[in-house]
């Protein structure tokens, strides 16, 4: 059988990317949480007025940026979706401020389920995207961490692909930055950012945050920006911060420390082209081989 150039690509999605001779300027915002859940929420509404002063075109929020981060909070924080309140404060801020708005995560209630779910919001302030985690975060690691999302969360079943500013971005949540075959598929459906709102912790967060999002960037040829709350080293989950910002050649191009703050900077999509014409390996897959498919 002949090699095809390119694999099949799923009919909902058009086969063209969009993109490639435009930047978009991003703030990727390492949020603090605390308990408070209107605190929260009101620190990430100034946090996005702020990086829309800095000239933002969009602005993404981290994991579970309105509650903490722990099976034992979740059905306490959550809201229905675009119902909450906190939905309705994220909607207003992207209007008032005209920025997208990427909303890090939320504990999401429907029906009897709860979910964690990322919803973006156009300059306009209307819910144009909303993903819920796919893979749940169940990890036992003796001694360290033991943590087991399914006990009380359902998993998304759908993959998420928004538009700004003519860039078709992909969005995953944390545990699903380990998944490289959701992000092949994003990839191949156009995407040349992927957003990953999320949370790893002490043991997790050295060994594999960067290593997993350079691992995507160079696999897939795009842009990968992580975003994390900032540490808060008194919480029961204590999150490993290091918001970060790679290119499509795995290179790390912008990183905070633990500490709250902000990371501006223009994502060039041209390199996105560049990057796969020099290393063309998009054609050069052995689909007559393995493939990766879309299933829904
Ligand atoms: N918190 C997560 O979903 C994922 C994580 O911490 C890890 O994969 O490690």
């Amino acid at each position: 059988m002949a090699v095809t150039a390119t694999d099949a690509i799923h009919p909902r999605f058009a086969k063209k990317p969009l993109f490639y001779s435009i930047g978009l300027k991003i703030a990727l915002v390492q949020l603090s949480v605390g308990k408070d859940k209107s605190k929260n929420v009101a620190q990430a509404v100034k946090k996005i007025h702020q990086a829309k002063a800095k000239g933002a075109q969009l602005v993404a929020l981290p994991e579970c940026f309105n509650s903490p981060y722990g099976t034992k909070y979740f059905n306490d924080y959550a809201e229905e979706v675009p119902l909450g309140e906190t939905s309705r404060a994220l909607s207003q801020a992207a209007a008032e401020a005209g920025v997208c708005v990427v909303g890090g995560t939320v504990p999401e209630r429907c029906g009897d389920k709860l979910y964690n779910t990322c919803t973006v919001w156009d300059i306009n302030g209307k819910l144009i995207a909303k993903h819920r985690k796919m893979h749940l975060f169940d990890i036992d690691i003796p001694n360290k961490i033991t943590f087991k999302e399914s006990e009380v969360l359902s998993p998304g079943n759908e993959l998420t692909i928004f538009e700004c500013n003519g860039v078709k971005v992909g969005l995953g949540i944390c545990y699903d930055l380990r998944f490289q075959e959701m992000a092949h598929l994003m990839a191949k459906e156009g995407c040349g950012l992927l957003i990953y709102p999320g949370a790893f912790n002490m043991t997790t967060g050295p060994k594999h945050w960067e290593l997993l999002g350079r691992a995507r960037a160079t696999d897939q040829q795009l842009w990968v920006a992580l975003v994390s709350p900032a540490r808060d080293a008194n919480a029961e989950y204590v999150a490993w911060g290091h918001t970060t910002l790679i290119d499509p050649w795995g290179a790390v191009v912008a990183k905070l420390d633990e500490k709250e703050d902000t990371l501006v900077h223009t994502v060039d999509l041209s390199m996105v082209e560049d990057v796969r014409n020099s290393i063309p390996i998009r054609l050069q897959r052995r689909t007559d081989i393995y493939d990766t498919v879309r299933k829904s």
